[in-house]
């Protein structure tokens, strides 16, 4: 399966300069792809036009090689999407909303309450998946939203942010998660998080004004760090270098 923006043009107003322009991306077919890039590089506008909440004002999101426009409902059902506000039901509890969210997507109302629990479990909220999200802390809260994107059979995940508010601990949670899930469905994955999980990605696109400035393996990431960069910096080295922040570039 691929996933596809062909040359999309998306702006947020009319009268304000796109975000992004004849802008073409393929989400890699397998693995973890982490998309870096300062604030309002436009990741969650790339990854909302992949998840198709929103549509392109000129070009197309192809999925598989059919326009999403003519296809989004089936789509939809394929593709699970973290936005960076879980947007939950305040009155439904965590499981209810988790079953909810996979009911919607398609699978039955047994095998839904079924997966709801497996994947709070997975997010290690087993104790509070009876309690209402809106008691829920922020960080509870996303791995709830983490838990919605894993309860279906997607064909692509794209998580945006999913790591924001979570503690240390959650965190190597999550990404014991992510190994395990990156391995069958590809992942698309922004993140500000760099140094923690460059290690743990295929591949790496870093964005910038609407653009690709760097797309490629992680390997090839981390080679543009600094030779003097110590280990646990190379990622933000890399990112800085490629960047041009560094003063080298
Ligand atoms: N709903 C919106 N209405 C108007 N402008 C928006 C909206 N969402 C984003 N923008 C603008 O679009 C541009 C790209 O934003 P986007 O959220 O895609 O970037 P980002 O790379 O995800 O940033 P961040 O790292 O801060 O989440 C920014 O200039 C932002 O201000």
């Amino acid at each position: 399966m691929t996933v596809l923006l062909d040359r999309v043009t998306f702006g947020y107003h009319r009268w304000i300069r796109p975000v992004l322009s004849r802008f073409t991306y393929e989400v890699p077919a397998h693995g973890l792809t982490i998309l870096l890039g300062p604030n309002g590089a436009g990741k969650s506008t790339t990854m909302a036009l992949l998840a198709g909440t929103v549509e392109p004002k000129a070009g197309k999101v192809l999925f598989s090689g059919t326009d999403l426009t003519s296809a989004s409902r089936e789509y939809r059902r394929q593709v699970a999407w973290l936005p960076q506000r879980v947007p939950t039901s305040r009155q439904l509890t965590a499981r209810e909303y988790v079953a909810y969210v996979a009911w919607l997507k398609g699978e039955s109302r047994s095998h839904a309450w079924e997966r709801a629990g497996a994947t709070l479990d997975q997010v290690g909220l087993a104790e509070q998946a009876g309690q209402k999200t809106a008691n829920l802390s922020g960080g509870q809260l996303r791995r709830v939203g983490i838990a919605c994107s894993l309860a279906h059979d997607a064909r692509v995940i794209l998580l945006d942010e999913p790591t924001a508010g979570l503690d240390p601990h959650q965190r190597t949670v999550f990404r014991d998660v992510l190994r395990e899930v990156a391995a069958k469905t590809p992942v698309l994955m922004s993140t500000h998080d760099i140094a923690d999980l460059a290690d743990e990605a295929d591949t790496v696109t870093l964005m910038d004004g609407g653009r690709v400035r760097h797309h490629g393996g992680t390997q090839s990431f981390l080679d543009h760090a600094r030779r003097d960069a110590v280990p646990a910096r190379r990622a933000e080295s890399a990112y800085s270098v490629l960047m041009g922040l560094d003063g080298s570039k």
